[in-house]
């Protein structure tokens, strides 16, 4: 996942839980050994009904420029739940990026909303037909 976002002007990562989570520390870790640190943050799905009622936990990302990432994405349904979090926070959502597209409308719904996006693997890279 670093190696698809690594180019782009951004300083956390995260997305909705629970498939951004592992892929969020991942990155964050790869990027403490690459000397080019990014935070992490989560997502959750609603936000929490007590306590201080945030949505988005760990990194800060008020103002800030970040990516979405996604496990995989069917619909995008997800990523923009995230994005539309995101966004009423004060982040700049830079990119959507998913380690699998499943070639199910994803991409056309992310990019309907301005925002790029970038997948490691789709269904052709693992010989697959959509379901
Ligand atoms: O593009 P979409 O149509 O939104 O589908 C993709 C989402 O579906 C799965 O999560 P799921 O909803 O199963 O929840 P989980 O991660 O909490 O298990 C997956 O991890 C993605 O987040
Ligand atoms: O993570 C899953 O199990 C999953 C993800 C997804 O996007 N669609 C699905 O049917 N399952």
């Amino acid at each position: 996942m670093l190696d698809l976002i690594g180019d782009l002007d951004v300083v956390a990562v995260g997305g909705l839980t629970l498939g951004a989570d592992p892929i969020a520390n991942s990155v964050l870790h790869a990027s403490v050994a690459a000397d080019k640190p990014l935070d992490a943050f989560v997502v959750r799905k609603e936000p929490k009904d007590h306590g201080r009622g945030r949505q988005i936990e760990g990194a800060d990302v008020k103002g800030k420029r970040v990516v979405v990432l996604e496990d995989t994405s069917t619909t995008g349904q997800s990523a923009l739940k995230a994005v539309e979090a995101l966004r009423k926070e004060g982040a700049e959502i830079v990119a959507v990026a998913v380690i699998v597209d499943r070639k199910t409308g994803a991409q056309a719904a992310i990019e309907a909303e301005g925002l790029e996006w970038r997948a490691a693997f789709d269904l052709d890279d693992l010989g697959l037909d959509p379901q």
